[in-house]
């Protein structure tokens, strides 16, 4: 597990280091520019011409501290500075006096040339404080349409490092070397997609003042053995009872990749609770799951409540339409059930249409909305929810007192506790009917065996993402179908004892 620091735990972590450690602030930038330096030589990134363009931050003075270090070693390097370098910080004024005694070639006007074999952000880092204009806007449009390998020091300059907001404009990185810890709006999109590959440099810096504060984490492939343990002696009630309240006339494949999912990823009992239109398909899809019908038109509460009373976990919504009996039935899981429930899909809908709803809930609730389902439930446009996907899902869990898993490409996970985890696992296989069917299953299986629901539903995201990572390696992002998710789950979960 890795910790995500936002601006305000990295700039504490940074000063502490330096006046309360006492380790100079110089000394913390050799070490950045060094780390940097390095990650160059090891990925044999050409650097025989390198353009370096620098802020008047300390960001900046990182680029100037690789400037000297390539120069060094014989390469070209050009370094542009923007703004005013009597303005520059202490480190970076400091930088700018060394660098005068070696070969580096400081730029008075910005280079039309497209010759550059590496080009190196270090305009801004975790100091950006406002959108990006005039100038500096201009200059990282041209940049970005430059040739040669884009790496950025830290956040690529526009990126909101603890949001993920681009802030005007951005540069484009294929590489960011990020110095210290992880930051968190590098993970989240759309700044995401404007990191490239992120690297994490330790440099020194302690984690001391963060300790007891709250950072947001993304899980790493050594974080499937926090999956709790099966036994030698166990039955199928050892894993769990899960509820799948799923499917309507023509949706039945949702039921099926739900049981599915939660069966692949190690529950005892599925039981699915759908319409009666639907027994014979599903009997002959998935035999090892036990039904129960109803007639939409006669819905009768007390079969749900016995329903309810069997189960362990409930995953309620997937394809289950969204006429009077689904709404009725969503009304009566999310007022009486008390164990953990996952809501998806069309229950969120008819959340959506009544939102006291999931605020009457009494047991552990994730709800697990794509951007237009959170759109309905906050009663807004989609580009507002996919612009802003962190303040979503923390306002949303802290006002309803549960679990918001908002589906991205990168998935933020945020407890009304204050957790915080973003999926880093997964492609774009995964765009594809059913995806969210096979996570809300794999997330019924887990809620069974996990008290930290904040953790299960990132572990839920987490392994969702890596069977997609596992199955384009077979099928490819275009061939990927939902029921290869379900096939994957297995083998992601084959090595956890
Ligand atoms: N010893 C140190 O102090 C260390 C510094 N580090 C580097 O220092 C960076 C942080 O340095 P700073 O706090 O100086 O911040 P930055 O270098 O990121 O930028 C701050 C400067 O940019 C200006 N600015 C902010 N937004 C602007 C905008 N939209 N348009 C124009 N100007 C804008 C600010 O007024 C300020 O002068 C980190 O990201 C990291 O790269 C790391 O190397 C770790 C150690
Ligand atoms: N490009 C992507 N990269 C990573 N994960 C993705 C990508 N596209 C979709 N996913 C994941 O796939 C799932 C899709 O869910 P959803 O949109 O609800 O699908 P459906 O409604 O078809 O079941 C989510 O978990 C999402 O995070
Ligand atoms: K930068």
């Amino acid at each position: 597990m890795n910790n995500i620091l936002d601006r305000q735990q990295m700039h504490e972590c940074d000063m502490y280091t330096i006046n309360d450690i006492g380790i100079p602030s110089m000394v913390l930038m050799e070490r950045a520019a060094l780390g940097v330096f390095d990650e160059i030589r090891a990925r044999k990134i050409d650097s025989s011409n390198t353009l370096i363009v620098c802020g008047s931050g300390n960001n900046g003075g990182d680029g100037l501290a690789l400037a000297r270090m390539l120069a060094d070693e014989g390469d070209k390097v050009n370094v542009y500075i923007t703004g005013n370098t009597s303005l520059a910080s202490g480190e970076m004024g400091k930088q700018y006096e060394i660098i005068r005694n070696y070969n580096v070639k400081i730029l008075d006007t910005f280079p039309e040339s497209d010759n550059y074999t590496l080009i190196v952000d270090a305009i801004f880092g975790i100091g950006l404080s406002r959108n990006i204009e005039g100038e500096i806007f201009n200059l990282i449009r041209k940049l970005n349409d430059k040739r040669g390998f884009k790496l950025s020091i830290d956040v690529p300059s526009g990126v909101n490092s603890d949001n993920g907001k681009i802030m005007g404009t951005t540069f484009k990185a294929e590489l960011t070397v990020t110095i210290g810890d992880y930051k968190r709006g590098c993970f989240i999109y759309p700044g995401a997609e404007f990191c490239g590959e992120i690297v994490c440099k330790k440099i020194g810096i302690s984690n001391k003042p963060i300790e007891k504060s709250k950072t947001g984490h993304i899980l790493t492939i050594d974080d499937l053995n926090k999956i709790p343990k099966r036994k030698v002696r166990s039955n199928k009630g050892t894993y769990g009872n899960v509820l799948i309240i799923a499917g309507s006339l023509n949706m039945c494949g949702a039921a099926i990749l739900a049981g599915a999912a939660a069966y692949a990823s190690g529950c005892g009992l599925v039981r699915i609770f759908t319409p009666k239109d639907n027994r014979i398909i599903i009997q002959n899809k998935l035999p090892e799951a036990v039904l129960t019908t109803y007639d939409p038109q006669y819905f009768d509460d007390r079969v749900l409540e016995k329903e309810i009373e069997r189960a362990d976990s409930i995953v309620i919504g997937p394809g289950l339409g969204m006429d009077v009996s689904a709404g009725k039935i969503t009304e009566y899981v999310l007022r009486y059930a008390t164990v953990p429930i996952i809501a998806d899909a069309d229950a969120l809908n008819i959340a959506a249409t009544n939102p006291s709803l999931l605020k009457k809930h009494n047991c552990p609730l994730i709800i697990t909305p794509h951007f237009a389902e959170m759109a309905r439930l906050c009663d807004t446009k989609i580009y507002n929810i996919s612009n802003d996907i962190l303040e979503t899902a923390i306002k949303f869990s802290k006002e309803n007192n549960l679990i918001c898993l908002l589906k991205d490409a990168n998935s933020v996970i945020a407890g009304s506790d204050g957790s915080l985890y973003v999926n880093t696992s997964g492609n774009n296989g995964l765009s594809t009917a059913g995806s969210g069917d096979v996570l809300a299953g794999i997330l019924g299986a887990l809620a069974v065996i996990f008290d930290d629901y904040s953790l299960c539903a990132a572990m839920g995201a987490f392994i969702h993402g890596l069977a997609g990572d596992y199955a384009v390696a077979e099928t490819g992002e275009r061939g990927l179908v939902s029921s290869d998710i379900v096939e994957y789950v297995k083998k992601v979960l084959k090595d956890v004892k």
